[in-house]
């Protein structure tokens, strides 16, 4: 659906895309990660046709969007990083002023708004000034505005910034909605943890280079592989090393005081196992918990070289 391929961009000397190719195939959910100033917001607006690329292509649903923007612009809904001020609009005119910014016929406007605002849960606030809405909102009014002309494929820069937990949860539900009617979806973010949950592939953007892609399932399963136990035995350790470094799925024991620490290659009931196994053998287990794997760290290792 979505394919960029060589993509350049300089500002005067400044180079904030060297070189950057992706594929996003139809439906998928492609989370955009780096850091600020990384490039995410230069590849957004060059796919939704507002920036000239320096050189490079790229293309939605098979057009250029250099040589058809306005069949590109009739493919997506983009939503960016900051919204302008609407004074005097209510939340249903300045939906139904971008209806007719697309040429909507007004009484389709009609059956389309009420629609929108409620897949953004936001029927409550048809007639309330934009700028009365609080910032999680405004930001699903502006999600609501990208669908006005039903796009397939939605390009939301960094929607999640300045929202509270409850907010994030609420954009999260509205994206999974998007993404069961079949939307391609390009969602930005310098967090990684937080767009691995709600997206399919993620690519990570670092000085305009893409330096890793990969699906998020395929980043779960490795990370299942690089599980580290942590274990505290009020006595016999040493003991307990000789009897963890017997059982296959356990490697590399160290200690820590009154804690081992172990790399753990096995699912859920085998850490049950294993447990069972140190208590059966009357070892003192007064604790035995999973450390926190580092996402960012283990993508970056599985996925290193991608895009270079
Ligand atoms: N209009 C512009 N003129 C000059 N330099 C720019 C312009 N827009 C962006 N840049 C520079 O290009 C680089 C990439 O910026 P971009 O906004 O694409 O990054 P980003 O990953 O989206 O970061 P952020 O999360 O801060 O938006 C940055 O160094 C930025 O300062």
């Amino acid at each position: 659906m979505i394919k960029i391929d060589q993509l350049r961009k300089k500002y005067g000397k400044m180079e904030a895309l060297k070189g950057l190719s992706l594929e996003i195939g139809k439906g998928t959910v492609f989370g955009f990660v780096g850091p600020n100033g990384a490039g995410k917001s230069t590849t957004m607006s060059i796919l939704a046709t507002l920036l000239e690329p320096t050189s490079g292509s790229a293309y939605v649903g098979g057009y250029e969007v250099t040589r058809h923007p306005r069949e590109v612009r009739k493919l997506i809904g983009y939503m960016p990083d900051f919204f302008g001020v609407y004074d005097n609009l209510t939340a249903e005119e300045y939906l139904d002023f971008y209806g007719a910014n697309y040429d909507i016929p007004p009484q389709e406007r009609r059956q389309i708004i009420p629609q929108l605002l409620e897949l953004v849960n936001l029927s409550h606030k048809r007639d309330a000034y934009v700028d009365s809405l609080s910032r999680g909102m405004k930001q699903r009014l502006g999600l609501a505005r990208c669908l006005v002309h039903n796009p397939e494929v939605l390009i939301l820069d960094e929607p999640a910034s300045g929202l509270d937990p409850r907010a994030r949860i609420e954009l999260r539900e509205i994206l999974k909605e998007l993404r069961d009617m079949g939307k391609t979806i390009i969602i930005s973010s310098h967090i990684l943890p937080e767009l691995a949950e709600m997206c399919d592939v993620i690519g990570i953007i670092e000085e305009g280079n893409l330096i890793a892609f990969g699906r998020v399932d395929e980043i779960y399963a490795k990370m299942q592989e690089k599980r580290v136990l942590r274990i505290r035995l009020l006595d016999r350790l040493e003991e307990a090393v000789i009897q963890l470094k017997q059982q296959p799925s356990v490697s590399g024991v160290t200690r820590e005081g009154n804690w081992l620490v172990a790399g753990f290659a096995g699912d859920d009931v085998q850490q049950v196992e294993l447990l069972q196994t140190l208590t059966h053998a009357g070892f003192p287990v007064a604790a035995f918990n999973e450390a926190e794997g580092d996402l960012e760290e283990i993508f970056l290792e599985i996925t290193k070289g991608v895009g270079s």
